[in-house]
Parts: structure tokens; sequence; C-alpha cells
């Protein structure tokens, strides 16, 4: 399966649970995939007509459990170059989320490798290094349309928060500095696969860091703004992004969607909501629209933070979390 000129149709989803929340420090993200799958995702993928394995809520063997959001920086028993002591010793966790993205990487290379369709719920979307690593080592060429309000893509250099859940991208698209030896920090991260650039799609962005748009800019990465989807229409957009990452039509998609991406009066339990979002009908269409070119060979779902809102915006956030997961695989308005 890694040699991909077959095109994949995967007929099973494989759902896997990641009860994490290490690469950003609000706790409560680690409870989002519970919530989905007691809100009843698996029977209503089921519905759909797949076949649904569900590889249980991963309890990351070997990983420490996060505390409640307080962390140490993971760093103290590692040696680190000095040159890059600084920049390092910011980021919030490395050593674990390293760890734990490795596990979900292999997950999800099985699953694809197996000839299922991995949906993973999250979670923070570090986890996306994990997913993303895991699907281009089951498919080479597949490309990623990243659906988020935010770019995520901030190396040791430009973060201002440490949080990891804004950086995988930089670690997927090798734009950080080698690891200096066996021994320092960044070669926990030396596993992940690497995405070429011009694979990578973005649609819903509107708090861009500083220092991302510089990163977007110097590395010509195609994204659409909530700017581009007022002018365009988001029919228009998503053809626009599949034409830039998959011109032939012949790449296997991954799909990764920060809830956030939604404007919060729609999905308001998400860690770090910003308004201007997408519509209902706007995530979902990207889902449809995706599911119709048949290319979809993994989907992520993530930051839903079922601690961050009262119990109807929790309701709501989870509702609207499931219905965009069936849109993605199939359901039709009609
Ligand atoms: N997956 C997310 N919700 N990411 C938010 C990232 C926010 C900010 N750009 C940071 O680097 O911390
Ligand atoms: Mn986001
Ligand atoms: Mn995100």
């Amino acid at each position: 399966m890694s040699s991909n000129n077959l095109l994949p149709s995967p007929k099973t989803v494989a759902i896997l649970g990641c009860p994490f929340s290490g690469g950003q420090p609000k706790p409560g993200v680690d409870k989002g995939p519970i919530h989905l799958v007691q809100a009843g995702l698996i029977n209503q993928v089921e519905e759909l007509g797949w076949h649904v394995v569900f590889d249980g809520h991963h309890q990351f063997e070997g990983v420490p459990p996060p505390s409640n959001g307080i962390q140490g920086n993971g760093t103290s028993d590692v040696v680190v170059d000095t040159a890059l002591d600084a920049s390092i010793a910011r980021l919030r966790s490395p050593l674990l989320v390293a760890q734990v993205c490795k596990s979900v990487a292999s997950a999800v290379q099985a699953h694809a490798e197996m000839g299922r369709l991995p949906v993973t719920l999250g979670g923070d979307h570090s986890l996306a290094m994990g997913t993303i690593s895991g699907t281009l080592r089951a498919y080479d060429q597949a490309c990623v349309i990243w659906i988020d309000a935010h770019a995520d893509i901030n190396t040791i250099y430009s973060t201002d928060t440490g949080n990891i859940h804004g950086m995988p991208l930089s670690f997927l698209l090798k734009l950080n500095p080698p690891a200096p030896s066996p021994d320092s920090v960044l070669a926990k991260f030396d596993w992940v696969s690497h995405l070429p650039a011009e694979r990578l799609v973005y649609i819903g962005l509107r708090d861009v860091d500083k220092g991302e748009k510089e990163i977007l800019k110097k590395h010509s990465i195609k994204a659409f703004s909530m700017h581009d989807v007022d002018r365009y229409g988001i029919g228009k957009v998503v053809e626009m992004a599949l034409d830039h990452v998959n011109p032939q039509r012949d790449r296997p998609i991954h799909l990764s969607f920060d809830v956030d991406a939604l404007d919060p009066s729609v999905a308001p339990s998400t860690g770090t909501p910003v308004r201007g979002g997408l519509t209902f009908r706007e995530g979902h269409y990207i889902c449809e629209a995706i599911h119709e070119t048949g290319l979809l060979v993994a989907l992520d779902l993530m930051e839903v933070n079922p601690a961050l809102a009262d119990a109807e915006s929790v309701r709501q956030t989870v509702t609207v979390g499931c219905s965009l997961v069936r849109s993605a695989l199939g359901e039709t308005l009609l």
C-alpha cells in the first residue's frame, strides 16, 4: 500500500480516541473523545454503511499522564545544545508530546495499512504530528487539508506560547533546525514524517501569529483565510484548495479538522476560540465536498474541550463534532 498509485477506498473506519492534552495548558481537551463516543458517534458511522472498528481510548502505555494543567517542560533529564537551549526550553512538555504522537503515528499507520480509514478524535492538535505521519507512511503521496482558525506552524523559534498544538506543521514540514545530537530534545521528533509544503492547504484561518505569517510567505504555503471564504464562497474555496494540493485528483487526502475553525457560536467548547469563523454549513460543506472526491483516507477531529463551557454549549459542540465526521464519511442532506 505504500507505493500509492492504487487509489484507496476503505470500507472500514477505525475510530481512535486520543485523550491527550499535553500540547496546550487547558485541562479538559483530553475528555473530547469520550464525549464524542458517548454521543453515539460509532453507531452513527455504522448507520452510514461503514464497518467500524473502535480502537478504544488510547492510554499511551508508558507515557506518564499529564498532571492537571501543571507540567514541567520535561527537558530536565535531556542534554540540550546551548545554542538551541533558550528556544527548546520554552516548549511545553516536548518529550511527552513527541512520545504520544509517535505512538499515535504507529496506530494510524497500522489501521491505514489494513485498508481502514482512521478517524482520530482529539485531544489537542499536536496529535496531528502523529496522525499525519501515520498517513504518510501508508500513503507517501498523501496531501493534507487543514481546517483551523490557526496556522499551527510555529517553529521552536517563533512560538510565543510554547504550546506544541500551535506547532505540529513546523515539525511535519521540517522547518525546525536539525537535532544537534541524538540526546537532544529535538531528536525526539526525528521520527515525524516529511510533508512537502506544496501538499498542505489551509481553510478558515483568522488568528495567525506574526512569525507564522512570515513562514507561510517564505514557503509559499497556500492558505484560504476567512477573508477568502467571504470573497469567493466556500464552494469555490474548497475547489481552489483541491486544485492546489490535488490538481489531478489522484492524491489520498488527510483531513485535519480543528473544531475551532467553526465560529464560537457554532462550536463554543474549545480552548482557543476566535470569532468570525466558519458557519455550521460552511464547516459541513468542506467535509461533504472532500467525501465527494472519494480520496479521503484519514480524518482528525481535534480540540473539542468539554470542560470549557456550560452543559448546553458542550452538547452543541459535541453534536457538531459528530455531524462533521458523518459528513466527511458520506452523510448527505438528501
Ligand atoms: N491547535 C490550536 N488550537 N492552536 C492554537 C495556537 C495558538 C497560537 N498560535 C500558539 O502558537 O500557541
Ligand atoms: Mn485552532
Ligand atoms: Mn489547530
